[in-house]
């Protein structure tokens, strides 16, 4: 958890000087709030902000909560930011991160002006940061992939495979029904949820078959890729297949698709694994899922592997 820091302690966090169109600010001599994270001092004539100490000895500043933001010009932001980064350095923190409201962005140039850089950005901010510790920034990056998830949904009784044909890429090639996880997406839920809206058929998660990792990916926006190929029991078997993303969905025996010249080679390979699944148990090649807490934070995560005997899970009498 960060240590949110008293008034006094960054007081001097980010100062301008104070005009005369802050005229609700000119009576008074006491300090009055002006919003959560935010106090003004008309004696002191500054504005301060509450910052916040990471554990790892940085300063987050939230611009967001900084009262009058609208009315605040660059110009002054950047002379404020500039007196704070020194307090900060004289203080030695390492790192400052500063976010920037999508609304306030005009700020984010005067930052760069004093050294900072982009982190990442989500739909309604920027978060640029500023390395203040000794040698290159130890600060980590952001995320370095994107997920994509297919389904292999294998019916045993008839060994068919349902399969699609893309209608914007790899126009003819066959292939697992899938696409991209949602944030906080589980990867079998990924798998079903694709399926269905893909091509109708409803199906459960049985286990993790592959994970191919690729990096420089056009499809990732230039970052890394990471396709997961789970292996589904399907539920339903009618087909209605999307339009806009498919040209042809069909179950197809498992054999064909093995012999398959028109799919991707990782479509193939996995057929293959499935294959020797079917034929040998899928003990051979499931990766099953099992659900633990999180030591630290208390949520729960999955865990993907081979499925642990047992007596191997709880060791008992096994020493
Ligand atoms: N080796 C294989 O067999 C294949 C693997 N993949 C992997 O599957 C995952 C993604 O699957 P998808 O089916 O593509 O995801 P998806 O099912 O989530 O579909 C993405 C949608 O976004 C649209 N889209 C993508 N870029 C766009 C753009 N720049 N402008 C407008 N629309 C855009 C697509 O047309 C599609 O409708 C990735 O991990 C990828 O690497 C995808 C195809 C084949
Ligand atoms: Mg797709």
């Amino acid at each position: 958890m960060p240590q949110l820091l008293n008034w006094g302690y960054w007081r001097a966090a980010l100062a301008w000087t104070r005009r005369p169109r802050f005229s609700r600010f000119t009576t008074g001599h006491h300090r009055a709030s002006c919003g959560p994270g935010c106090s003004w001092d008309p004696r002191a004539r500054v504005i301060s902000l509450q910052g916040e100490l990471d554990r790892f000895g940085g300063v987050s500043v939230h611009l967001a909560r900084l009262a009058e933001l609208d009315r605040l010009d660059s110009a002054d932001f950047q002379r404020g930011l500039q007196a704070a980064i020194q307090q900060w350095r004289s203080e030695g923190r390492i790192a400052v991160w500063l976010h920037i409201p999508i609304l306030q962005s005009r700020f984010i140039a005067s930052a760069a002006s004093l050294g900072f850089c982009f982190h990442h950005a989500e739909s309604d901010s920027s978060t640029l940061t500023l390395w203040l510790g000794e040698g290159p920034s130890r600060l980590p990056g952001y995320a370095t992939h994107q997920v994509g998830v297919a389904g292999a949904v294998f019916d045993e009784n008839t060994r068919k495979i349902l399969v699609v044909q893309d209608r914007n890429k790899l126009k003819n090639m066959w292939k697992f029904p899938g696409g991209l996880s949602e944030p906080g997406e589980d990867i079998g839920d990924t798998a079903v949820r694709e399926v269905f809206e893909e091509t109708g058929i409803k199906s459960e998660f049985r286990s993790l078959l592959s994970i191919r990792q690729q990096h420089i990916n056009p499809g990732a926006f230039g970052k890394s890729d990471m396709y997961i190929i789970c292996r589904l029991k399907p539920c339903s078997f009618t087909i209605n297949f999307c339009q806009h993303e498919c040209i042809r969905c069909e179950w197809m025996d498992l054999i064909d698709l093995v012999r398959a010249e028109n799919t991707t080679p990782i479509t193939s390979r996995v057929a293959r694994l499935l294959l020797y699944g079917s034929r040998e148990g899928f003990d051979k090649i499931d990766l099953t899922r099992e659900e633990f807490p999180a030591v630290y934070t208390g949520l729960f995560y999955k865990l993907y592997h081979k499925e642990l005997p047992e007596n191997y899970k709880t060791m008992a009498g096994m020493y």
